[in-house]
């Protein structure tokens, strides 16, 4: 967790950097349709070093999708706090019962 607020401090500093320099500063003068192709890009990387990746790779690929979603948020301005209190929010809140809770598929919330 601190590391993930030290990435978040070094993403906002690293952003008005040299983007020759600069990988964060690259992603940025590259625009956030740039930013979420990479974050796509990972979670597929990842989701095939789960498949059929070394515990090395698992690792590797959850770090390059963590810091493309840090890079993500900053550019939204969307605090890392604020995921984490998201979190929070959750949990003990079991993912069944928060899905069986949602309207049926032909419902709606508006009683006409
Ligand atoms: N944690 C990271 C980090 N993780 C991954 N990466 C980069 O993210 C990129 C991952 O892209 P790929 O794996 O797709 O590599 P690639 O195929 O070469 O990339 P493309 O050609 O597809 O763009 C690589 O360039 C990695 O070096 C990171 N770059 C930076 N950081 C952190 O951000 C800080 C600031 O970085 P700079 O802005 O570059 O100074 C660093 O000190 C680190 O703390």
């Amino acid at each position: 967790m601190e590391t993930l607020a030290r990435l978040e401090q070094i993403i906002l500093e690293r952003r008005s950097c040299d983007p020759e320099t600069s990988y964060v500063a690259l992603l940025k003068r590259e625009g956030r349709p740039t930013m979420a192709r990479k974050l796509g890009e990972e979670a597929v990387e990842a989701t095939v070093a789960a498949l059929s990746g070394s515990d090395e790779d698992m690792v590797g690929e959850s770090a390059d999708l963590l810091f493309h979603l840090m890079v993500l948020l900053a550019d939204r301005d969307i605090a890392l706090a604020d995921v984490m209190a998201e979190l929070d929010r959750r949990e003990g809140i079991s993912g069944i019962e928060e899905k069986a809770s949602r309207p049926k598929e032909g419902e709606t919330t508006n009683a006409h």
